[in-house]
């Protein structure tokens, strides 16, 4: 396997302790990172979020998505639990990464919609391969989870990673005006239940 566990320490966050690992994907050079609490062994099912990177919605507070809304709740909701993970993997754009998105955003200033915008760039609707979220799930040990998430491709692409998903949790956080649209297409065309 390519992901390395490569450091770990402790991580003091708004909401309570986590333990972040910082993880090398010896294929892509890309550093992703798990943030956990609790003892995971055992026969419960771990609550988990799988989160793909937004550095506009996670670290600028956009609101042309609902991604940093999300984040929080879903770090709020594993320290209740006092026990879970979240992968946070660097897929900006939904695989396209940041100049892209940027890109396609500039196409949604004009009407397209989010999945007109990456096919007119050349790419498809969504970009991503949640296998990574597999293997990093089970090199945590992890092996029945509830998956925080209302995209059910995240649901069967962990499921064939050979992870159980005993149960979807929906995240929905931060709708606001200007995200109604992308929302909405979500839902259209990119099947994700709301
Ligand atoms: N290409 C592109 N990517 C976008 C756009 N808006 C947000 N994103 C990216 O979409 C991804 C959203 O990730 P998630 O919230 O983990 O995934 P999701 O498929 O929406 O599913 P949920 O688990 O229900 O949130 C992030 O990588 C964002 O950077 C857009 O208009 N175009
Ligand atoms: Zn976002």
């Amino acid at each position: 396997m390519s992901l390395i566990d490569a450091a770990k320490a402790k991580l003091p966050t708004a909401w309570g302790e986590f333990e972040i690992h910082a993880l090398e994907d010896e294929e892509t050079q890309k550093e992703h990172v798990a943030l956990t609490m609790g003892d995971l062994t055992g026969d419960e099912p771990v609550l988990v979020r799988i989160h793909s990177e937004c550095l506009t919605g996670d670290a600028l507070f956009s609101m042309r998505c609902d991604c940093g809304p999300q984040l929080e709740a879903a770090l709020q909701k594993i320290a209740e639990a006092g026990r879970g993970v979240l992968l946070y993997l660097r897929q900006e754009g939904r695989g396209i990464g940041l100049v892209n998105k940027i890109r396609a955003y500039a196409l949604q200033d004009q009407g397209m919609d989010t999945v007109e915008a990456n096919e007119k760039l050349g790419f498809a609707a969504d970009a991503r391969d949640f296998s990574l979220a597999g293997k990093t799930l089970q090199a945590l040990n992890v092996k029945t989870i509830k998956l925080m998430t209302n995209n059910p491709r995240k649901v069967a692409s962990i499921e064939s990673a050979g992870i159980t998903v005993e149960e979807r949790v929906p995240m929905q956080y931060g709708k606001n005006p200007h995200n109604e649209k992308y929302l909405s297409t979500k839902h259209g065309k990119l099947g994700h239940l709301f």
